[in-house]
């Protein structure tokens, strides 16, 4: 079952009251990271190196096959919330008069042409798309706003050849409908809600649904398989923020699974799709096969220690391997894709690596899209339309696409083992003890983890600027700073003065 949407079309979140005394607990994402960093660049050569492979439900960490101690972790309690028992030692099993919840958090995409821009608006109105510099960030709605206005003309036509919006919802619900049937047929009579982060149903109308059923007991399961600060960090500390403020909420035990990745289920749901897709191909073994994953801008792994890298790398690794188990010897490259605006985004990029392979002489290319496990606008138009035209003109004759997960029963089958496999935490699990938590990679309550690794709120570069221009990379770079200073510039006179281009365009104010 899914929340219900609300009747209105706002074009915002509705805003959840803060407490200022939070915010050092609610900033950046959840994660543990892995406890090395893997090579950045993936050439397609086979990698060899020692291997555990990891029990999906293990704890602790393990050893990759590139001989790394990757962190492996339990689902995490949000913090506050967390009642506080030995590491590793669940509470009672779920029975009686628990009224069990899944929540699943998704990113959300524009249903019609009209959402488009209210829906960026929302997307760059986060702090963890967009962290201004401490001095500015009150300017965050405005740019949003400034932002969303430019940017909805390029994305409208995107979503426009898509059919004119996002089939996330849509998708989204099948999955939970299907995870529904899937933890009823394993015994466990759980109610399934869906979450969104930046459009229709909002996470707080999913909380709404979930305290008017009376859920006692909720796990918390972000859509993506792979942690970033910039979407399941994001989700959860919207979350958190709204948990903090909810008398039923602050009572309600949970439990959060932030990542899963390395799970058997998915990484075998994810061979199946690429073994049946290679075999549309007159020469099978001679397919490299292509994982693109969206990308996130460089300083979010580098400076805000995003674990996003690693468990991409990690996450390829795991599919390489089972293909192996198969006897499918395939080449492989992973790259990333959409990245938006001026900085440094994770390298390589999907589309300069597809003509180095063209020019390497690669005649058959599969793409993977790996970090969504749903069909999007960045399957359906950038890489069935914009990479597939780009591999055709670099040489590549024939180019295949796996297709997202969807509900994929493998897949879907699994997840609701997660779920099950994590219910004996939901509350158990924080553990202020730092020894302990050392033991047992990563315990500990979301705060603690937090502060972990961006305790200091690192002022990051922009994802994303305004206009591009110049001759050069750097050229773009610098222009874009020095842009996004002079409308920084023009946007504190705007708001200070009530008068300027934008309200003589009325695009302020924005709160009409
Ligand atoms: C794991 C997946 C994703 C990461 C990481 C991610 C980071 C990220 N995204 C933007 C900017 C945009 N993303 C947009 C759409 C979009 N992003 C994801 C997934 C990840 N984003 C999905 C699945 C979608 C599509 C949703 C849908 O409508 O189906 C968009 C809007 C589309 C467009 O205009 O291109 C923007 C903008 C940033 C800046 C970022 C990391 C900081
Ligand atoms: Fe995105």
């Amino acid at each position: 079952m899914s929340a219900a949407s609300s009747p209105s079309s706002s074009s915002c979140i509705p805003s959840v009251p803060r407490n200022p005394n939070f915010s050092f607990l609610l900033s950046r994402s959840v994660l543990p990271r892995a406890a090395c960093s893997f090579p950045s660049h993936r050439n397609g050569i086979r990698c060899s190196g020692l291997h555990l492979e990891a029990s999906p439900s293990s704890l602790g960490s393990s050893i990759s096959r590139r001989g790394c101690v990757v962190a492996r972790y339990a689902p995490q309690p949000l913090g506050a919330l967390a009642t506080s028992v030995a590491p590793g030692m669940p509470s009672s099993t779920v029975v009686g008069d628990d009224k069990i919840g899944v929540l699943l958090l998704n990113l959300g995409g524009p249903e019609t042409l009209e959402d488009v821009q209210p829906f960026l608006f929302n997307l760059f109105a986060d702090p963890d798309i967009i962290r201004l510099p401490r001095l500015f960030r009150f300017l965050q709605r405005p740019l949003a706003q400034f932002i969303s206005v430019l940017r909805a003309p390029k994305s409208k036509e995107g979503y426009a050849s898509i059919g004119g919006g996002s089939p996330l919802r849509q998708i989204t619900d099948a999955q939970a409908e299907e995870l529904r049937k899937s933890l009823w047929a394993k015994d466990v009579p759980a109610k399934v809600y869906v979450g969104m982060r930046y459009w229709h149903p909002f996470t707080e109308e999913a909380i709404e649904q979930i305290k008017r059923d009376g859920i006692t007991k909720l796990v918390v399961l972000p859509l993506y398989p792979q942690f970033s600060i910039s979407t399941s960090g994001s989700s959860l500390r919207l979350l958190e923020s709204i948990f903090r403020e909810d008398e039923y909420l602050v009572n309600m035990q949970h439990t959060v699974i932030p990542s899963w990745y390395q799970r058997e289920g998915y990484i075998k749901a994810m061979a199946n799709l690429i073994e049946e897709e290679l075999k549309t191909f007159d020469d099978p073994e001679k397919v490299v096969i292509f994982f693109s994953a969206h990308g996130v801008p460089l300083a979010y792994v580098e400076e805000a220690g995003d674990p996003y890298k690693a468990e991409m790398e990690e996450c390829v690794d795991l599919i390489m391997e089972e293909l192996e188990k198969r006897r499918a010897i395939n080449s492989f490259t992973l790259a990333y894709q959409s990245r938006v605006g001026p900085v440094e985004w994770l390298k390589p990029y999907t589309d300069e690596t597809i003509i180095d392979l063209g020019k390497k002489g690669v005649k058959s290319l599969l793409a993977v899209p790996i970090s969504f496990v749903s069909e999007h606008i960045e399957t359906l138009e950038e890489i069935d339309v914009e990479y597939k035209e780009l591999a055709l003109n670099s040489g590549i004759e024939k180019w295949g696409r796996v297709p997202a997960l969807g509900c994929e029963p493998t897949f879907i089958s699994d997840l609701a083992d997660a779920v099950i496999e994590s219910l004996p935490y939901v509350g158990a699990m924080a553990v202020s003890n730092l020894e302990a938590r050392q033991s047992l990679v990563p315990l500990g309550s979301v705060e603690e983890l937090l502060a972990a690794y961006d305790s200091q709120r690192r002022e990051l570069p922009p994802p994303v600027t305004f206009w591009e221009w110049g001759w050069t990379k750097s050229a773009e770079t610098w222009n874009g700073r020095a842009a996004m200073l002079a409308v920084l510039v023009l946007l504190v006179l705007e708001v200070t003065t009530g008068e300027g281009f934008l309200h003589q365009w009325g695009v302020l104010p924005l709160f009409r």
